[in-house]
């Protein structure tokens, strides 16, 4: 692999809890039954079983991805990289412009988001998923970066080109649609603009910890189409699950956690479901003092994709859902990333509702709850 060689620090995971929480039950696909030089076939068991859980859970566990453990391991290894091996200088000089241009590309501080007057306590470096042309391979990444932009280049390819790809090729047919219609809208290499992400969580304090209530990365759901995140030790990822419980996500080394986001829900009608998930302290105290590290890709349509349910798809016609004023004011998957990457976390632009959660309004008139 190109840029092996780069020699960093080996990213050291934190101890496995070996203790029993309120696990959410999640489905897992075997992605190795997905094959065809197009992924274009599944069998129709599996059709049916992920299409059931990603329309009551929304979340999944995948396998059998094709990368090894050490693949995924180095990708941790380059996260804690590009956190501790550069500076704070550097940070700040390759920060994300996330309030003024909506976008997540490159270093978000702690304490941009606030949860209720706390600020947090995690670090991101973001990249988009697609090529890096030379001015944009200077412009993303600091130099003590640069000698590993090829290999993390190769590993967003293997996300999209063959990871999603199988997941859209699923879900399309879950959809009843032809099994490429989601490839369709998603592999305009011009139109790209997956988001790539390292996430450090630093502990909070005990004081900041009473005042969130624990919770760390508030109630949300993902912008995009399809998440994935690469499974690691520290319980703290809960999904609001159907029964309307927030049930903790087990650990399963090498696997994906997957899930949608609001992007694939709009286009399914609100069959496929954009759960609500937020990241809290460990229940496992012995887990507490770790800082958590995260790998996630999100994967996005084509920037110009309209939001709106795909007329072809009688699964999205049957909901009788619609968004957006009936369709008339439908964002493209770009618009509604923007739109809520520049809101999410700013402290004071919501209004309460029931339950204690924040309801906010966004572009088309949708509303998009916060959930504490
Ligand atoms: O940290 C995690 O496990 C999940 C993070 C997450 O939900 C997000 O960044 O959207
Ligand atoms: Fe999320």
């Amino acid at each position: 692999m190109p840029g092996i060689n780069a020699d960093i620090p080996r990213w050291q995971y934190p101890p496995t809890s070996d203790k029993e929480f309120d696990y959410a039950k999640l489905e897992t696909l075997d992605l190795s039954q997905i094959t065809g030089s197009e992924y274009e076939n599944v069998p129709a068991e599996v059709v049916q079983k992920i299409g059931d859980a990603f329309a009551r859970d929304g979340f999944i566990y995948a396998t059998n991805h094709g990368l090894s453990s050490e693949q995924i391991h180095r990708q941790f290894s380059i996260a804690q990289h590009a956190f501790d091996g550069v500076s704070e200088a550097d940070k700040a000089r390759y920060a994300a412009k996330i309030l003024e241009e909506g976008d997540f590309t490159g270093y978000k501080p702690r304490g941009h988001w606030k949860l209720r007057g706390v600020r947090d306590q995690i670090e991101h470096f973001s990249l988009g998923g697609q090529s890096y042309t030379p001015e944009r391979r200077e412009k993303i990444f600091p130099p003590a970066l640069a000698p590993l932009v090829d290999e993390i280049e190769e590993f967003t390819e293997y996300n999209h080109d063959h990871i999603y790809r199988k997941i859209l090729t699923v879900l399309s047919l879950v959809l009843k649609l032809p099994p490429n219609a989601l490839w369709d809208l998603a592999s305009n290499k011009d139109e790209r603009f997956d988001l790539f992400r390292y996430a450090l969580y630093h502990p909070p304090s005990p004081d900041e910890d009473v005042k969130t209530d624990g919770v760390r990365l508030q109630g949300h759901t993902d912008f995009n189409a399809v998440s994935l995140l690469y499974s690691q030790p520290i319980v703290s990822l809960q999904v609001l699950m159907p029964d309307n419980v927030w049930r903790y996500v087990r650990h399963v080394p090498d696997a994906l956690v997957i899930n949608l986001g609001d992007a694939m829900h709009f286009i399914s009608g609100g069959y496929l479901k954009q759960t609500i998930h937020r990241v809290v302290s460990p229940p496992d105290a012995s887990q507490v003092p770790y800082r958590r590290m995260g790998v996630f890709y999100f994967a996005q349509f084509n920037r110009s994709t309209r939001l709106t349910p795909l007329a072809a798809s009688p699964v999205a016609a049957s909901t009788g859902t619609s968004f957006f004023d009936n369709g008339r004011k439908s964002p493209t998957a770009w618009e509604w990333e923007c739109s809520r990457v520049k809101a999410y976390g700013q402290d004071g632009s919501k209004k309460t509702i029931d339950g204690g959660h924040e309801e906010e309004e966004m572009i088309g008139g949708e509303k998009v709850v916060h959930y504490n």
